[in-house]
């Protein structure tokens, strides 16, 4: 009997090359090969003149008005001219290197004739004549690689379709079916593949995209629930916990009361914890981490904090030294740093549950680091981390609870589709009394009329940051432009304020020693490579300038920006750029107008497509076929919001409307994500 899941060399027609070629499209089976559907068609359909718009693909259709012409110029090009009369208007039509085309083309007969339409002009530029086979038809367009034709791909995929259409069934529950007035799934697949007209398409393309998030979502829904009663319960006191903030220096902001709440609930289940908690810069994620810590230490287990620089290591166990300088809590600092004799040290105190709560690199995640009971894993800036390194640390202890942190803010899109699987806390808020940072973009030509400006700044007591250009894959160019950008500021300067140079290439010692320059004011400019984007609180600074700021992502700008604006004072940041495309200059648009993380990284996400904005191999997102997750966004929720609502219900599975679909998910699961 046939089956969808039958090899595509059950087909006629499909041996061994062609079953290759189609292997290489990820098309193993029949099912694969019907939901291979087309990226765009060629619409035959004939249209009136008057809806026609410029440059648009048409078919029109006249009566040849004149007699077809072809010059000949150069040796092998040619040209055919002819006037076609529609609705009385005549068409200039060309064709381009189709000579042979004139005897199709005799005057007084009716014809059909598809191209690029010219309003101006008044012209066509004719691409074929079509028969009446094509005639108002729509035509797909399959993606396809050298080693199969687009001609060959639909005759394959027609054959399918013929074959095999009694198979299909539909995977989504016939009631959400009809909520949502998605079609069922054999005419979807029937008129993505050869729609009757424009209409056609475009239905079933919506439904097709509904099925495709629906089910997408759905696995990533039943993995999560999958993990229930395997965490670690951590049964804190929730009074230890309100008196501990209380005595915090500065009152909670609601969003941060609103997701240390998501996270104590968390840790106090038998559910183990999966979260990432993001947060703009300067939200206030830090003190977030330090109540779930507490919380987990409290309850009498061990808490890890990696981190991915041995800067931000230190300046996290620094901070939380403080946060906890009253409570009897042990804390290590465990990083490539660490010397030997302190480590040998260490490791013993780790294993048998004397340190309560150890910080540092991925250091913290060798093999010869074992911890007595860890309840509680936080990773800092968790896109550095590798998928590996990730589950290395979770799985340092059984059920450990985790929560993820990121000061880049994902947009919304990415979050529901590439950490579906996880839970998302978002501080929204910043701290009462921040000031917007003014932003602004000149052209490097401009730079010279802003240094008064720069002075002003100096002449306050202010002290300035300034990044230089960013020249990926050459650390030796990066240091040269930071050196000559290094002299010019001492040029401008000199005799009345000091500069500093920070860059990659400098060892820890001296990297802290300009750092600690810088931050006891005996250093007023510092120039420096991004070694300065995370983790450096400076509150005097209060102004940010960038060169070739569009070399940089839009969330890194963010970052780098958000290092001022820390104190009380009006903070300025200063892009100096001279982008080459329009969407270049967009970008820089989208710095001065915004100073929300989550919309700065919304918009680049638009400009420049998910994979850029995350770094290729981070963006993890998935490829959809039909769904694009930024422009359907709101049908992505909604597959997300009604797939919660399936899998929250305990005996879904059993349920007979869902059991394809309990079916169809069990296996995929199964195949992909083991
Ligand atoms: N509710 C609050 N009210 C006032 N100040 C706060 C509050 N929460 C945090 N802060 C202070 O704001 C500053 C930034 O906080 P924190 O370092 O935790 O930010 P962050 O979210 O980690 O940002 P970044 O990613 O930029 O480092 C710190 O000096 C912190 O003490």
């Amino acid at each position: 009997m046939n089956s969808l899941d039958d090899s595509v060399s059950a087909l006629k027609g499909v041996g061994l090359k062609k079953q290759e070629a189609l292997s290489e499209l990820q098309i193993n089976n029949i099912f694969d090969l019907l939901l291979y559907y087309p990226f765009r068609y060629e619409d035959f359909q004939v249209k009136n003149i008057d809806d026609i718009s410029d440059q648009e693909k048409v078919t029109l259709k006249g009566t040849i008005a004149s007699e077809p012409t072809v010059v000949h110029y150069g040796r092998r090009r040619n040209i055919l001219n002819v006037r076609l009369l529609v609705n009385n208007i005549v068409i200039k039509v060309t064709f381009f290197n189709q000579p042979w085309l004139k005897k199709q083309l005799p005057v007084g007969e009716d014809v059909l004739i598809y191209g690029r339409f010219d309003k101006n002009r008044s012209s066509l530029s004719g691409i074929k004549i079509l028969t009446s086979i094509n005639n108002n038809k729509m035509s797909s367009i399959y993606k396809v690689n050298k080693h199969i034709r687009q001609t060959t791909l639909k005759d394959i995929i027609k054959n399918a379709y013929e074959n095999y259409q009694k198979c299909i069934q539909d995977i989504l529950p016939t009631s959400l079916r009809k909520k949502y007035k998605i079609e069922k799934l054999a005419k979807v697949i029937h008129d993505m593949h050869f729609p009757g007209s424009k209409r056609d398409a475009m239905l079933a393309r919506r439904s097709a995209k509904f099925n495709e998030f629906f089910i997408f979502q759905m696995r990533l829904q039943s993995l999560k629930s999958n993990k229930t009663n395997n965490g670690i319960a951590l049964k804190y006191n929730s009074n230890i916990i309100n008196s501990f903030i209380k005595q915090l220096p500065f009152n909670l902001t609601d969003a941060q009361k609103k997701v240390i709440d998501e996270i104590l609930y968390d840790l106090q289940s038998s559910r183990q914890m999966n979260r990432l908690l993001q947060g703009d810069v300067g939200s206030g994620k830090t003190v977030v981490a330090v109540l779930a810590i507490y919380a987990c230490i409290q309850s009498g287990y061990q808490a890890a904090l990696m981190a991915p620089t041995e800067i931000l290591a230190e300046q996290h166990a620094n901070s939380l030294a403080n946060f906890f300088k009253n409570d009897n809590i042990n804390i290590a600092l465990l990083t490539g740093d660490t010397k030997l004799s302190a480590r040998k040290e260490l490791l013993p105190r780790i294993e048998n549950g004397e340190i309560n709560l150890i910080i540092g690199t991925h250091a913290l995640i060798q093999d010869a680091v074992n911890y007595d009971k860890l309840g509680l894993a936080i990773i800092d800036e968790q896109h550095r981390f590798g998928v590996n390194q990730r589950k290395k640390l979770r799985e340092k202890g059984i059920g450990t609870n985790i929560l993820a942190m990121t000061a880049t803010p994902i947009p919304r899109t990415l979050a529901i589709t590439s950490y579906g699987e996880m839970d998302v806390s978002i501080i929204d808020q910043l701290p009462s009394g921040r000031q917007p940072i003014k932003t602004a973009w000149i052209r490097e030509s401009q730079f010279k009329s802003s240094l008064p400006f720069i002075k002003n700044r100096l002449n306050k007591g202010e002290q300035i940051y300034v990044v230089t250009p960013l020249v990926e894959e050459s650390e030796a160019v990066d240091m040269k432009n930071a050196v000559n950008i290094y002299e010019s500021f001492q040029k401008s300067f000199e005799n009345y304020y000091n500069v500093g140079l920070l860059h990659g290439k400098m060892n820890d010692d001296e990297k802290n020693k300009i750092m600690n320059d810088f931050k006891e004011n005996r250093l007023q400019i510092l120039v420096s490579t991004t070694v300065i984007e995370v983790g450096v609180d400076v509150s005097n600074a209060t102004m940010m300038i960038v060169f070739n700021a569009d070399h940089f992502g839009l969330s890194q700008l963010h970052q780098l920006r958000g290092r001022v604006g820390r104190g009380g004072q009006q903070s300025y940041c200063l892009l100096i750029a001279d982008p080459k495309t329009e969407v270049g200059a967009k970008r820089m648009d989208v710095m001065v107008n915004s100073n929300d993380g989550f919309v700065i990284s919304q918009k680049d996400l638009e400009l420049r497509g998910p994979g850029d904005v995350m770094g290729k191999s981070q963006s993890g997102l998935p490829e959809f076929n039909v769904g694009d997750p930024v422009a359907d966004l709101t049908m992505l929720n909604i597959a997300q919001q009604e797939a919660i609502l399936i899998v929250s219900k305990k005996s879904w599975q059993s349920n007979p409307e869902n059991k394809l679909l309990a079916n169809y998910i069990n296996h995929a699961n199964e195949k992909i994500f083991d």
